[in-house]
């Protein structure tokens, strides 16, 4: 381990700085949480030039080494993810002025926001429940006002397909499926390792460009675009995550403006010509849990159409309703992004986990099984409905949520079940009022359209229609906090160990979303399977172990974790076992749901154990 290129020793007192600061950056953003696993900030980067892993202290000096490519970087910017020249036509100079210059408008604001959602935890813990705010009435009640008119290349989103940015044969099946609109995601279905997040960002531009294509040759199959693909929604990841190859003055840069930023600056152009008929490009935004959060995207969104000299208004963005404080500012949400809003979107499993963390101190407020908590539960269709007449009433597109089943390839009649759930579940979201809503998988396109379109007669949405709005009207703050009801188990127990951990192990090995048990798990669906768990022990829940009843302690828990990893070894095979990360994953997932307070997100603890740093990647830093 003595090679090593001089543009590494120039580079590694700041890389030092670097490391040191982003470290303090990660402690402080996160409110002094998500530090325990320093492993690969502090000591693991990768020597590009003998592609290597090196302990940071065991570099040392080989002037004879060829010189690296390296990217190049602006001003106070540093990339410490692996160099690649497909990802260096992303991570121009220019891009990465534009991402740079958002971080430092928008950095502190973000910050605060950070901030006051911990002030707003501290107050739930306290007892207070969340509510409608009083100084916002008359933004609620105002009748005056309405979003901007929905632009119309997205007038119809009757079938939405969802899926991660990478890999690339998916994307152009995406946008193959037959679906209005691909929703390309770089937040609940991708793992944010930064070969995902820059290959992400490579498809795109080619999808909007049009001129992507794969060529998967162990299949002998060729991917290219058909005559009429889905319109592109991109999904950055939430305000909390921070992106450690990306350095910004040295501190790691917010994620989700790099996704933006990036996949903006590169396809702004091309999406209003090509795919959004002069407006876009369009977002879904996510995990958003005041009205204060959407302030901050409509400023990046001003910005971004200032600097680029494209119209105000011209970028639209959903807004995932997937927090339950945000369930009462809806409106205010609206109101902020009235310009930009593309509608609202009910994103059930982050709302079920949101449930939970926000009443992460009531004992009277445990879930049921998870299976259980559907959205036949009295808060969840009140959200649904109050989502709905809230969208209708300012013009816009209430978009319905996501169906777990996928097809069922190798038993026709349990394939025929899951499809009927998935056709209900649609019947039911389109008659209360939605105009469109999610697929995680192709196969179930033609069911969910037949469903949609047969309800809407030919016509795009039901924007302008009553239905739904007289039951969201008479939604009450009652209706929105009832606690759900059902069985609590010990299969349920297991059942979440058992898909907390698998997914746990995929998400680490770089795959964000994953079929498990014939549904479609991804982050927000394992989040709820970890604070289900951690809610039930921290409140030692009676769970129903077949007519017992016993008491949901560690002890249950480490016994239930140990027998679920042997099930599951079995299940997958020993050789795959062992080469997965399913070990790791099964501390991870054990100490999470058994920590003294409850980690605001699953994903942002586990981050450190996905980020490599590659020393040299950029030019020498010019902090
Ligand atoms: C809570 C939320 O946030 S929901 C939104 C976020 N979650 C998602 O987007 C999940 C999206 N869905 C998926 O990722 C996938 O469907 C999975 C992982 C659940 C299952 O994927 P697979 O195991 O590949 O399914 P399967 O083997 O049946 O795939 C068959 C074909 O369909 C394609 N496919 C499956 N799902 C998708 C999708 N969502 N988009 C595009 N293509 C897809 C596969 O690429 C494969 O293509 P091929 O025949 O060319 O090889
Ligand atoms: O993002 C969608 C959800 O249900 O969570
Ligand atoms: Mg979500």
């Amino acid at each position: 381990m003595t090679k090593f290129h001089p543009c590494h020793i120039i580079k590694d007192d700041s890389l030092q700085i670097l490391h040191y600061l982003s470290r303090i950056y990660l402690e402080l953003y996160n409110g002094g949480k998500h530090t325990r696993c320093t492993l690969p900030f502090s000591t693991h980067t990768w020597d590009r030039c003998s592609n290597e892993f090196h302990s940071t202290d065991s570099m040392a000096t080989n002037a004879a080494a060829p010189p690296c490519p390296c990217y190049d970087t602006p001003e106070g910017v540093d990339i410490l993810g692996r160099y690649d020249p497909e990802f260096a036509a992303i991570l121009t100079r220019d891009a990465l002025a534009f991402v740079a210059g958002l971080q430092r408008e928008f950095r502190g604001a973000v910050r605060y926001a950070m901030e006051r959602r911990r002030e707003a935890q501290r107050r739930y813990d306290a007892g207070e429940l969340p509510r409608f705010d009083p100084a916002t009435g008359p933004v609620r009640e105002a009748g005056g006002w309405a979003c901007a008119p929905v632009p119309p290349a997205i007038a119809d989103r009757t079938v939405e397909i969802t899926g991660p940015a990478e890999p690339r044969k998916m994307v152009i099946n995406a946008l193959n499926s037959g679906a209005k609109v691909f929703m390309a995601d770089f937040e609940d279905a991708l793992s944010p390792t930064w070969e995902n997040l820059m290959r992400g960002q490579v498809n795109l531009r080619d999808a909007v460009a049009g001129t992507i294509t794969y060529r998967d040759a162990a299949r002998g199959r060729e991917y290219r675009l058909g005559d009429r693909p889905a319109t592109l929604f991109v999904r950055p990841r939430g305000w909390h995550l921070p992106e450690a190859h990306v350095l910004v003055d040295g501190e790691p840069a917010i994620g989700c403006l790099v996704d933006f930023g990036l996949y903006f600056f590169h396809s702004h152009a091309a999406f209003r010509s090509g795919q959004g008929a002069g407006f876009g490009p369009f977002f879904y935004l996510p995990k958003m849990e005041h009205s204060r959060e959407a302030r901050i995207w409509k400023g990046v969104f001003e910005r971004a159409e200032k600097e680029t000299g494209i119209g105000r208004g011209s970028i639209r963005a959903t807004v995932l309703v997937e927090t339950l404080p945000a369930v009462f500012q809806m409106e205010e949400i609206l109101h902020e992004l009235r310009d930009h809003s593309a509608g609202l979107n009910c994103g059930r499993w982050d709302y079920i986990f949101s449930y939970v963390k926000t009443f992460r101190a009531r004992p009277d407020r445990l879930l049921p099984d998870r299976a259980l908590v559907g959205m036949a539960q009295h808060f969840m269709r009140s959200y649904s409905h109050l989502l709905i007449q809230t969208c209708h009433r300012r013009g816009v597109h209430a978009m319905g949520g996501m169906a777990a089943q996928i097809p069922i390839k190798d038993d026709a009649a349990a394939n025929e079940a899951a499809l009927e759930l998935v056709r209900k579940d649609k019947l039911r979201e389109v008659r209360a009022g939605h105009d469109g809503t999610w697929a995680a998988h192709p196969g179930l396109i033609p069911a969910i359209r037949e469903v949609f379109e047969g309800h809407l007669g030919g016509r795009p949405n039901q924007i302008d229609a009553a239905a739904g709005g007289d039951a969201g009207a008479a939604v009450t703050e009652e209706d929105l906090l009832q606690p759900p009801r059902g069985a609590r188990t010990v299969e349920g127990l297991r059942h979440n160990t058992r898909v907390g951990v698998q997914y746990l192990a995929a998400w680490l090995s770089g795959s964000g979303s994953v079929p498990l048990y014939n549904l479609m798990e991804d982050a927000a669906t394992a989040e709820i399977s970890r604070v289900q768990n951690w809610q039930w022990l921290r409140h030692g829940a009676a769970l129903d172990a077949g007519g017992v009843e016993v008491r949901a302690t560690p002890e249950l828990l480490a016994r239930v974790v140990e027998e679920e990893m042997a099930r599951v070894e079995a299940e997958v095979g020993a050789e795959r076992f062992r080469r997965g990360r399913y070990a790791e994953a099964g501390r991870i997932f054990s100490r999470q749901c058994t920590a003294p307070e409850l980690d605001d997100f699953l994903t942002l603890d586990a981050y450190n154990l996905i980020v490599v740093h590659h020393p040299g990647a950029s030019s020498p830093c010019k902090l």
